[in-house]
């Protein structure tokens, strides 16, 4: 049970291959990017739960004693067949006094909240009074994993504060991590709030925020690569806005549409997912420049087929007409539709002609960011831990 104030991070992610297939069961490689999600629940005494948000500007509070009368309709408890029901999704929003479109931003994270909350009550017991705050280094709808993160944290505060799973925290150490079968539990958590932000959530997102890494998932089942090569992506946020739940659902009418035309295109993307991995696998093993054009080759190919199944954008086209004029090559990561692109940096590129791309890019309204990836899975931190900025962010809501 919650005694103490309790900080924790997950990270977002890139997908390198496999986004919009591998909701149809194929094959995609995801990677955690070291940008993280922070979330901080401390017990409070007023009877009140409080949920502040302020990447999307949004903060709520509500009494325990009136969610508990909406504890029936999450008596369920955890099936993973079964989704949010349209009836719950009513009866929270009716609630929340939420009257905008489902898919407007603040609605999806207050809804994931109150989901998540009620249904782990309802199974663990109630999850007494709580002040939460959640901040994000991430660019939240974007392709890069926000909501994942978001919900990998909010359930594994919530598992922990209703004593569904411990508590690992010791006094010497900065970071910890639960055991594996608690991971798990973590994991399957988030992905129903995933399901309530997304739709259809294929569930690699918040596998790869809980476990962290670099993962091969396909139909609900992940496997992390254990070697991998070190290396260098650039992020281009196009600042485009997008949904993931509407980009899912008008992939899947092109899917139903024109079926002979798209599935042969899921099929081949499934097919770079694996070529993908097994270069990867082969770069870990014996470092090699020969590899970067194989490499480079897959995001080009794979960038034309986001675009035939409907997850392009002019702007992501953009970023890879950019990119290409500098030598390098680029795709959309995540649902598309805007949102971002990542660009490979080959270890011997000359760092003019990075710099180069990055002002092209400025100048197109872009914003870009290299990171390195791999970085770890759901963990606790302790306090002085921290950096800087986190706390002062926690400290000043
Ligand atoms: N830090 C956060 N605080 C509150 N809500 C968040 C936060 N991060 C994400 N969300 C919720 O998730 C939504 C964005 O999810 P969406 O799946 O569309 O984008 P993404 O997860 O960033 O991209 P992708 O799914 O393509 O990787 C936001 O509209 C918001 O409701
Ligand atoms: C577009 C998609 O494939 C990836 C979003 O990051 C959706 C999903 O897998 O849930
Ligand atoms: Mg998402």
């Amino acid at each position: 049970m919650l005694a103490e104030p309790l900080t924790l991070s997950a990270p977002g992610k890139a997908i390198l291959h496999g986004e919009h297939a591998v909701v149809y069961g194929k094959a995609a490689l995801a990677v955690a990017l070291n940008l993280r999600t922070f979330l901080q629940i401390k017990p409070s005494n007023n009877g009140k739960v409080l949920i502040c948000l302020p990447n999307i500007g949004t903060s709520a509070t509500w009494e325990t004693f009136r969610l508990r009368t909406l504890l029936t309709l999450f008596s369920d408890g955890l099936d993973e067949s079964k989704s949010p029901s349209p009836e719950q999704m009513d009866a929270l929003k009716e609630f929340a006094g939420i009257t905008t479109e489902l898919s407007a931003t603040e609605s999806l994270g207050t809804l994931a909240f109150l989901y998540l909350y009620l249904s782990i009550s309802a199974k663990y017991g109630q999850i007494p009074s709580v002040e939460i705050v959640a901040w994000s280094e991430l660019p939240t709808g974007t392709g890069l994993g926000s909501s994942a993160a978001y919900c990998v944290c909010l359930a594994a505060a919530l598992l922990t504060a209703c004593g569904a799973i411990g508590c690992p925290v010791e006094a010497e150490k900065s970071v910890v991590r639960w055991p594996e079968e608690e991971m798990d539990l973590i994991n399957r958590w988030a992905f129903r709030g995933e399901q309530v932000i997304h739709g259809k959530p294929s569930g690699v997102d918040n596998s790869v925020a809980t476990w962290g890494g670099v993962l091969r998932f396909q139909s609900g089942k992940f496997t992390s690569l254990k070697r991998v090569p070190t290396l260098r992506i650039l992020l281009t946020n196009t600042k485009v806005s997008r949904s993931t739940k509407i980009l899912v659902a008008s992939v899947k009418d092109k899917i139903l549409k024109f079926p002979a035309i798209m599935n042969p295109v899921l099929a081949s993307i499934d097919a770079i997912s694996h070529e993908c991995e097994s270069v990867l696998e082969a770069m870990a093993e014996s470092p090699s420049q020969e590899y970067y054009p194989v490499l480079e080759e897959l995001f080009d190919v794979n960038q034309h087929h986001l675009n035939v199944i409907g997850a392009g954008h002019s702007s992501l086209d953009n970023v890879c007409r950019v990119t290409a004029t500098h030598g390098l090559h680029s795709k959309l990561t995540g649902a598309g539709g805007g949102g971002c692109a990542i660009t490979l940096l080959r270890p011997d590129i000359d760092p003019l002609m990075v710099e180069a791309a990055r002002q092209d890019l400025n100048a197109c309204g872009f914003e870009c960011w290299e990171t390195s990836i791999g970085a770890p899975g759901i963990c606790l931190h302790s306090l002085s831990s921290l950096k800087a900025e986190v706390l002062r962010i926690f400290n000043s809501v």
